[in-house]
This record gives C-alpha cells, structure tokens and sequence, in this order.
C-alpha cells in the first residue's frame, strides 16, 4: 500500500466532490424527522429526540442485510407526504451536501412512495425540484463554490410502476430529472422485471442507472448490463465474483497484475460502466464483510471506472468527506487518488456534455490542484 501524507476531514470538505448516488428518503437531518413527525402527527419514530434517532438509524441500518436495512426508511418515507415536506427536505439536502463541498449531485428518491395523502407523481417530483432549486438558490447567494443538483427518480424493483416512473422521467427531463434507477430488495426482484422500463427509455435517448450486485451477485449484474444496458451500476460491487485475483493477493495492494477477468467483469471494465460504490452502506447491508475487504481499491487498481458514493447520508451516519476519510484511512489515498474518483463520476453523469466538462476544467482540477498545493 502507498499511504499518502495525512489528510483531514476538513480538508476533505474543501475538495470539490461529485455524488451521483444519494437517496434523498436516505438522507434527512434528524431533526427535520423529528419535526415532520410531530406537524404531521406521525407517532411510530423509534426515538422523539434527534440525537437517540440518529444512532437509531445507525445502529438499526447496521445489520448485515439489505432488506433489515431497507425496513428503517419507513419512518422517513412516513415523514415525506406533502409537498411542504418534500421541498423542506430537498432544500436541506442541498444544503448539507453544499456544506460538505460536493459541486455537483444526483439525488434520488421513488416518487411512487410518496402518495399516501393524495399528491400525485407529478405534484410529488414538482415538489422535490422546487425544494432542490431553492437549496441551489441559497448556496450561490452564500459565497463559495456553487453546487448543481439534479433529480433520479426511482422505481421500486418489488412493485410494478417502473414504466411509469420511467415517463415520469422523461416528462421531466430539462426540468431537473436527469435519469431513472430501480431501487429495493434486490434478491428475487432481477433488473429483467422491468426491461419494458429499459426499452422505453433507451428509446427515449434518457439515461438510467440500475442498483445491482449489492446484495445479488454477478446474474444482477449481467442482467443490468447485458439486457438491460444501464448507463451506471448502482454499487455493482458484486462484479468481483467474476475476478480472481493473484494468489497471497490482499485488498490493500498496489497493484494486482495477473488478474483474471471473466466475461461480465471484462464488459463492465470495457465499456467504462460506472460503478456507485458506497463504502460504508456496503458494510452496513452486507454486500461486503467489513471495509478491510471493501474491493474499492482491487477495482480502482484494476482500472474499472470506480465513483465514491455516499448512498444514505442518515443510516450510515456519513458524507461525502467522511467516505473519502475511510477511504484514505483504509487505502491510504491521496488527493491525486479522490482527483481522480471525482474525474471518473463528473465523466459519468448524467449531466450534458459540455456542462460536465465545463465543471472538470473549471472547478475539479482547479480545486484539486489547491489541495495538491
Ligand atoms: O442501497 C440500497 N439498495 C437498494 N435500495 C435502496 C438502497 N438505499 C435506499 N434504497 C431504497 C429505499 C428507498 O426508499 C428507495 C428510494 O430512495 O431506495
Ligand atoms: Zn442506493
């Protein structure tokens, strides 16, 4: 392993950071449930006080398995039925993740979740957009480095509303939503359930990411690349079960020359398919053991397009700075090392072209090269 001199986690803060996976139900501040909970007369919290609800989440989110994991947005979702609660929500996700120096963000959320008091898609995605417009407004007017925002709306892979959600997106495009994904228990819900979703869309020329090889292996994977044809891999962690790696080989090397890539790991690699890797959530749902076996670095190293990730800020008490400390902790990373993480998810967004490289040239490299001193 090649440490990198030390850095800190405001130090982190300072460096420009690009999020293409968030979940915004995955993300609230503590007190804002705990005072949505109380205006909506929502009375099932697990804690009434926000700092008991943040270990709540944290500990609750911590169990090994994605469904256990899945079952804490209950109380989030419950808390995010109106569009007041909706747009309050959105706006303070921009906020954090200004405060925490990410430049450029997609955030998602399953517009179908939201419907319990009569909002309808529409009404519930104007609503968000509203939300992250204003978030957007207050940053810019703050000083400091602008942050761009845009929306992923999410289909939930149990149901059957991804056709839906799926025009909703198109509906929406050049309004704020850039892309699709389908989200939930991935186990007996594969990408191909919802392959007429993926047709539409790909006829549409609209983008889409697809959570898989989190906590399915490699058969997730090569559904979500081979018939469905995503443009990003939500985590895809599990494409490791197509590589064997040098014997004596440990996760922390520098190098793994002689490695073996089978068909699917080879594909990924070859079409430059994005992963949203998401360090700590990965522990937390199980898709892998612990951080000390995170293949963050096997695929950095193997030159797979790897993205640094934050998933779900609240249940994994994380962001955007803190996943790049426990990647510097763990891989002893350096700025050259998140420069480039931050290259490869500006290089995979969903963002126009030109826009994309306008932030690259404007604001990454430039903000690095301050940290790089
Ligand atoms: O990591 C995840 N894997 C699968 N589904 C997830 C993950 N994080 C959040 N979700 C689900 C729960 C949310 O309610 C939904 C939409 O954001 O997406
Ligand atoms: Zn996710």
């Amino acid at each position: 392993m090649v440490t990198s001199a030390t850095i800190t986690v405001e130090e982190c803060r300072l460096a420009p950071k690009v999020l293409l996976h968030d979940h915004l139900d995955g993300g609230l501040r503590p007190a804002t449930v705990v005072d949505l909970a109380r205006r909506g007369g929502y009375d099932r919290l697990p804690a009434d006080d926000a700092d008991e609800l943040a270990e709540w989440f944290a500990t609750a989110a911590d169990s090994g398995s994605l469904e256990r994991y899945l079952e804490t947005f209950a109380h989030t979702v419950a808390v995010m039925q109106t569009a007041d609660a909706l747009e309050r929500v959105a706006r303070e996700c921009v906020e954090d993740l200004h405060a925490d120096g990410v430049v450029y963000a997609e955030v998602r959320f399953a517009p179908e979740l939201h419907l319990e008091q009569g909002l309808s898609l529409d009404e519930v995605v104007e609503a968000v957009l509203r939300g992250f417009a204003a978030g957007e407004a207050a940053a810019s007017s703050g000083g400091g480095q602008p942050i761009i925002v845009r929306c992923l709306v999410t289909a939930m892979r149990h149901a059957a509303r991804s056709r839906e959600i799926a025009e909703l997106a198109v509906r929406f495009r050049g309004r704020g939503v850039v892309g699709f994904d389908i989200a939930g228990a991935e186990a007996g819900n594969p990408p191909s359930r919802h392959l007429d979703a993926f047709e539409y869309l790909r006829g549409e020329c609209s983008h889409f990411t697809i959570h898989a090889g989190e906590a399915f292996g490699l058969p997730s994977i090569h559904e979500a690349v081979a018939f469905c044809g995503t443009d990003r891999l939500g985590h895809g962690v599990r494409v490791m079960d197509d590589v064997v790696l040098p014997p004596g080989s440990r996760p922390t090397d520098s190098s793994f020359d002689g490695a073996k890539l089978g068909q699917v790991a080879d594909y990924v690699r070859d079409k430059r398919i994005p992963l949203e890797l998401c360090p700590s959530s990965n522990v937390q749902t199980g898709a892998v053991a612990s951080l000390t076996d995170h293949p963050f670095n096997i695929l950095a190293k193997l030159r797979f397009r790897v993205t640094v990730n934050t998933d779900n800020r609240l249940m994994s008490n994380t962001s955007m700075s803190r996943e790049f400390m426990v990647l510097h902790r763990q891989f002893g990373y350096g700025w050259a090392d998140f420069e480039r993480f931050t290259v490869n998810a500006m290089k995979s967004a969903f963002l126009p072209f030109d826009q994309r490289l306008r932030l690259i040239d404007d604001v990454i490299k430039p903000g690095f090269e301050v940290l790089m001193g």
